[in-house]
């Protein structure tokens, strides 16, 4: 495949969760070198789509390739990355211990649990246990584990939560810098305002994709102030 087809192509999606669908024929392609912002109010199914686009999600049909392979397969485990919203680490190990131990699995060069640390501003805390974090703090270990082994798409749910507005920025500001290197990223947030970090918005209201577009275009083409206002903007008028 060539680095103009997109990192994820999804055809046709459709989600069945606790009996009710929650997605029905969704389509969506996400291109490698950009921010792609996934944003909608709580529960619109952002976490369903990521879930399945890393092939963790039941009750999904249609198709969804990433790298040009399913979604899920095992030739995708080191190439792509996904941080849940809550933190997947060891409580009782260290930041480094956690790392370390997550840059073996996946055969991570020597020396990439301390890059990443550094990425995501924990250095200071290498040596503290995992358990002795503020909740922020612990997110950033999950985002550093997402980050080991330079994955080419990653999959990020809600990475900005419980951060004050420096580390907000300066993850945005790591995102970009991933994105620059050619890395395919899709995050969800459901704080309207940071679309403006995304190169491309795909807005969500329950379960349907209802504007594919830019920070730009998303502004001039409803005339609102902010993301906040357009996106109430996109609603009223598909109303
Ligand atoms: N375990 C589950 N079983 C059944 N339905 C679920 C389950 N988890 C979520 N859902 C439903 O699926 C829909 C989409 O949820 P999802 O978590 O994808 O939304 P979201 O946009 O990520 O929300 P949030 O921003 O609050 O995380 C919701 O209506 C929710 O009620």
């Amino acid at each position: 495949m060539s680095s103009a087809d997109p990192a994820i192509s999804v055809r046709g999606l459709s989600v069945r969760r606790g009996g009710r669908d929650v997605f029905s024929g969704v389509d969506l392609d996400i291109a490698r070198g950009r921010v792609t912002g996934l944003l909608g109010p709580s529960g619109c199914g952002k976490s369903t789509l990521m879930r399945a686009t890393v092939g963790v999600q039941l009750g999904v049909s249609g198709e969804i390739r990433v790298l040009g392979l399913p979604a899920g397969s095992r030739a995708l485990r080191r190439r792509v990355a996904y941080a849940t919203q809550s933190a997947s680490v060891y409580d009782d190990l260290t930041v480094g211990q956690n790392l370390r131990y997550f840059a073996r699995m996946l055969g991570a060069p020597r020396g990439d649990a301390e890059r990443v640390a550094a990425l995501v501003g924990l250095e200071p805390q290498l040596r503290q246990r995992v358990d002795a974090l503020s909740g922020g703090q612990r997110g950033r270990v999950s985002l550093g584990a997402a980050l080991l082994g330079s994955p080419e798409v990653l999959v990020l749910d809600e990475p900005t939560v419980g951060l004050d507005p420096v580390l907000r920025a300066e993850l945005w500001e790591l995102l970009r810098g991933l994105a620059d290197e050619g890395a395919a990223l899709l995050v969800s947030s459901h704080v309207m305002d940071e679309a403006l970090h995304c190169d491309r918005l795909v807005l969500m209201r329950e379960g349907g994709i209802v504007a594919d577009t830019t920070p730009d275009e998303l502004l001039s083409s409803t005339g609102a102030r902010d993301p906040e206002a357009a996106f109430l903007a996109v609603i009223e008028a598909r109303s």
